[in-house]
């Protein structure tokens, strides 16, 4: 009944106006999936690999897309990748690319829910999920490599801790990026949006924090519950090997003041949430952070794990971080995406599955956070790209999601 009968693969734009993978899958009774990969700009070193686009489909189109058509069933999710990974035929999906592959992997997956007829999140997860919702974290002030002469720190994200639905939950991200629009407007600081929406003032991350921390607070009375905030240093991108430091706006930091600024910065600001505090070759500095602030907040490793159970393993080992970001196209799959977020949670690691800077309408990632049931989803506050998420989230907690 699954049987893949048509792979479909073409170019579309994502958020930024690159071009992208997009994939339709297709079965022999007429199910139908459709989805698009994402693309990174702070990518991470040990990312799968993103080919250009025209490249990708070709590839995909040469090796992948006749072991499917007619062989594979899209109801065996782990056929349909590992049948992606034989056609690649390399650890990094550099010969399809990873971007044609997720594209793939994610659109078999709809094919099959559409199949039958339930929702994507019930497909991957089972019947017994639906019931718990991620805590989205919202993207409000950002800089880094999503926005020129904006905060060193690429993301400041609000955090609603104590929403009692996501509904409230995306809201109140939403009301915080509008209480900061009118912080920045009150000192006069004019703002563009960076990549995924967040403001983009030239101001230095000590302002944002004080921003960041007065519109949490003011978002929080009005909705009556607790809202915090968290970061994404992206500090790969910060950091200089030759020097062995981190270079802000008008300082740099060593490894040893980088932790101790980190440590500073939860207190301070009671941070619910650090992403990539240090280089993705770290671990060592991960584990010592972790070591400190690892009862109070969540240390999650974006370019240090890069979705990949390998390198997750390696930091479970040495106590590196107790959280882990899941980009669905820095591993290439569905499949490898799942097995990392169950390491993770084996471990007591909490999961973040994430979107990437570059967009599309795709929605796969809210349907795999309530699939999974992982505690958050990273995908932005604003901006059609990342409410596409959002509002699903929405749907399915209503039960009205038809995809
Ligand atoms: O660093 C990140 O976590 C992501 C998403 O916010 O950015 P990018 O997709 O550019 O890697
Ligand atoms: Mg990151």
């Amino acid at each position: 009944m699954t049987l893949v009968s048509e792979v479909r693969l073409r170019q579309i734009l994502d958020s930024r106006g690159n071009r992208t993978v997009e994939a339709d899958v297709v079965t022999e009774s007429g199910g139908f999936g459709r989805a698009a990969a994402p693309s990174g700009a702070s990518t991470g070193e040990y990312e799968a690999i993103e080919l250009d686009p025209s490249e990708a489909i070709a590839s995909a189109r040469e090796h992948a897309v006749p072991r499917l058509e007619g062989s594979v069933f899209v109801g065996d999710q782990r056929d349909v990748d590992r049948t992606l990974r034989a056609a690649d035929g390399t650890d990094d999906f550099s010969e399809i690319g990873a971007n044609s592959a997720v594209a793939i992997s994610m659109a078999a997956a709809k094919a099959a829910a559409d199949v039958i007829g339930a929702p994507l999140y019930q497909h991957l997860g089972g019947a017994f999920r639906g019931e718990e919702f991620p805590t989205p974290l919202g993207n409000v002030v950002g800089g880094g490599e999503h926005a020129a002469d904006a905060t060193a720190i690429q993301e400041f994200l609000s955090v609603p801790v104590g929403a009692p639905s996501v509904q409230d939950a995306v809201f109140a991200n939403a009301a915080v990026h509008s209480a900061v629009h009118d912080l920045l407007d009150e000192r006069d600081i004019a703002a563009g949006k960076g990549d995924e929406g967040a403001w983009a003032p030239s101001i230095d991350d000590d302002e944002a924090f004080e921003i960041v921390a007065e519109a949490t607070d003011t978002v929080a009375d009005e909705f009556g519950f607790d809202v915090r905030f968290g970061l994404d240093v992206a500090a790969s991108e910060m950091y200089d090997d030759d020097a062995e430091e981190y270079a802000y706006r008008d300082t740099t930091r060593s490894t040893d003041e980088q932790i101790d600024y980190i440590a500073d910065l939860v207190d301070e600001y009671d941070l619910a949430y650090v992403e990539d505090p240090l280089d993705e070759n770290d671990y060592e500095g991960f584990a010592e952070l972790t070591q400190r602030v690892g009862d109070r907040t969540l240390v999650c490793g974006d370019d240090l794990f890069v979705t990949n159970v390998e390198r997750l393993r390696a930091g479970i080992e040495q106590g590196a971080g107790n959280s882990i970001l899941v980009k669905p196209n820095q591993i290439g799959t569905l499949s490898d995406a799942v097995d990392a977020v169950e390491l993770a949670v084996e471990s007591g690691y909490e999961p973040v599955i994430s979107h990437r800077s570059g967009e599309t309408e795709d929605t796969t990632i809210a349907h795999l956070a309530v699939a999974t049931g992982a505690p958050y989803i990273k995908t932005g506050a604003v901006g059609g790209e990342r409410t596409a998420k959002l509002n699903e989230l929405i749907r399915i907690e209503q039960n009205v999601s038809r995809l």
